[in-house]
């Protein structure tokens, strides 16, 4: 990196805002006598508008990080900040509007509900969020819209990933998480769902977090963070993203 990229990304961090903020992260899970720390210390932030790739072997508390981000679990030490707020772990209320106004999960099974179409999976949640948009808008995004009155069984893995990805997004959250959201999937559906989500990044702005085992997804993001035994062991800024169509593994 030059001199000058370097005072550029000094620049840009600092003109950035975090959206989610982490700091001391520690989780340990307790089964019996046996203690699990899944999480040790983990200082994590992201920022307005960025995408970031986070990996890591299986067991490094991918999932468990994200989780405790997206006010689903709870942390056994450390604060999450949204934005200025501290979220309050005890605060059951906090942290459901927290989820439910402010996060957008994707997993890697789609979880939609069988019986209700696509359009009407997505407007189960924009019924309850308070500033959604609507949920043809949403598929749209997604490159969906022509499908919209299909059930889950009429649609592929893919396709039903990224209706996933719509009732992510619909209710208009400042977070997307997502966790193996390709896992499921094979080499060129993956890519496919991989576009869905960097277009409502780009578009939308939504900042965005998503886990990967595969190392070349990174190629796609602002930021590459990588955990290994519940510690960040390397955080990589690319200058340039990749699109997801020029990525091979
Ligand atoms: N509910 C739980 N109870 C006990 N231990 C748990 C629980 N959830 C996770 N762990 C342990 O915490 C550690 C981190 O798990 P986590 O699922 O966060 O890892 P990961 O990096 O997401 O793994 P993978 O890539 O396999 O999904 C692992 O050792 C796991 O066994």
């Amino acid at each position: 990196m030059s001199n000058n990229d370097s005072e550029a990304t000094q620049e840009a961090e600092t003109n950035s805002r975090f959206v989610l903020h982490a700091h001391k992260l520690t989780k340990v899970y307790k089964t019996g006598e046996v203690e699990v720390k899944a999480l040790d210390g983990v200082d994590f932030e992201v920022f307005e508008h960025e995408m970031v790739v986070l990996l890591g072997q299986s067991g490094s508390g991918k999932s468990t990080l994200l989780n405790i981000l997206g006010g689903l679990d709870v942390a056994s030490s450390g604060e999450v900040y949204f934005k200025d707020k501290i979220l309050d772990s005890s605060n059951k209320g906090m942290l459901t509007n927290f989820r439910r106004e402010h996060v957008g999960f994707v997993f890697q099974f789609y979880n939609l509900i069988p019986s209700l179409t696509a359009v009407e999976n997505v407007a189960l949640v924009t019924e309850i969020a308070e500033n959604p948009m609507q949920p043809e808008e949403a598929l749209d995004l997604v490159g969906l819209l022509p499908r919209k009155d299909h059930f889950p069984a009429q649609l592929s893995g893919g396709e039903q990933q990224r209706v996933a990805i719509a009732r992510a997004i619909a209710k208009q959250p400042e977070i997307l998480l997502c966790d193996e959201p390709t896992g499921a999937l094979d080499h060129e559906t993956g890519i496919l769902v991989l576009e869905a989500i960097e277009q409502v990044n780009r578009e939308l702005g939504t900042a965005t977090v998503v886990i990967t085992h595969n190392t070349s997804v990174g190629g796609i993001a602002d930021r590459v963070v990588t955990l290994r035994d519940g510690k960040i062991s390397d955080i990589h800024k690319n200058l340039n993203r990749i699109s997801p169509a020029e990525l091979k593994w």
